[in-house]
């Protein structure tokens, strides 16, 4: 009994997850933190599912998740409800090491830069998935999507690590099964559905990082 409640809770759905990507909009188009941080979570728990090669990509994303909870739960929280309301937050408080790391090491406006300029990898990624055929690699989606974006933020040894664990991704076969959303078809059809959203998130964080100068904080 216990067992099957523990597999039930395990269960994993794809599509919740990038549901939550929905949430994390408000009305006047601002990024809710906390429900962009369970978006990630959520990810981290496919991740965990593919296998323990992947844990150094998923220990350094749940470690950001967690810089990002102490602050919404700290004594400055109220701040921390949209990105929009940290970056103004914390750049009106001098919180932010802007040129080189210093007093801030572990700014919210770092670490959560760290997050988005995984999205945009995740939306390329998902993005050749939704577009592939049976026959399409998993391993060279990801690492085409990763060079495009996150590589070009990752020293030589991250990218080396990063490209020896995608050889080891499942099929696309399997990966469509772990992701437990249904029939290849409606796979596609979700991925479809999710894509949208996944870009007008980043979209809005890269305008706003942009204006306020933030794309290349240390
Ligand atoms: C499905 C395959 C998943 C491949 C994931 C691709 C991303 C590869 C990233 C490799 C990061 C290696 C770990 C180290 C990272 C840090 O050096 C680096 C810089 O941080 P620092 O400035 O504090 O030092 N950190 C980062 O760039 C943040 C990386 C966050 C990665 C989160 C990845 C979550 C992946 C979720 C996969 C879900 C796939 C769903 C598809 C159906």
């Amino acid at each position: 009994m216990a067992d099957s409640v523990a597999a039930e809770e395990q269960k994993f759905c794809l599509r919740e997850v990038l549901d939550t990507f929905k949430s994390c909009l408000s009305e006047n188009k601002e990024v809710y933190i906390e429900h962009y941080i369970a978006g990630w979570r959520g990810l981290v728990r496919f991740l965990n599912s593919l296998g323990s090669v992947f844990s150094f990509i998923s220990k350094d994303a749940v470690n950001k998740i967690q810089i990002l909870v102490n602050y919404i739960n700290g004594e400055n929280g109220s701040h921390y409800a949209t990105i929009q309301s940290m970056v103004k937050y914390e750049l009106e408080n001098g919180l932010v090491d802007l040129n080189k790391r210093g007093s801030h090491p572990e700014s919210g406006c770092r670490t959560l830069l760290r997050l988005h300029r995984a999205l945009r990898w995740l939306e390329l990624f998902l993005e050749r998935l939704r577009t592939s055929t049976e026959d399409s690699k998993t391993s060279v989606m990801c690492a085409e999507a990763y060079n495009e974006s996150l590589a070009q933020h990752h020293p030589w040894v991250v990218r080396k690590a990063a490209g020896m664990a995608f050889c080891v991704l499942p099929g696309r076969p399997t990966f469509f099964e772990v992701m437990n959303v249904g029939t290849p078809e409606q796979v596609v059809a979700m991925l479809g559905d999710a894509l949208p959203l996944i870009s007008e998130v980043y979209q809005i964080t890269e305008e706003l990082y942009s204006q306020h100068n933030l794309l290349q904080l240390p």
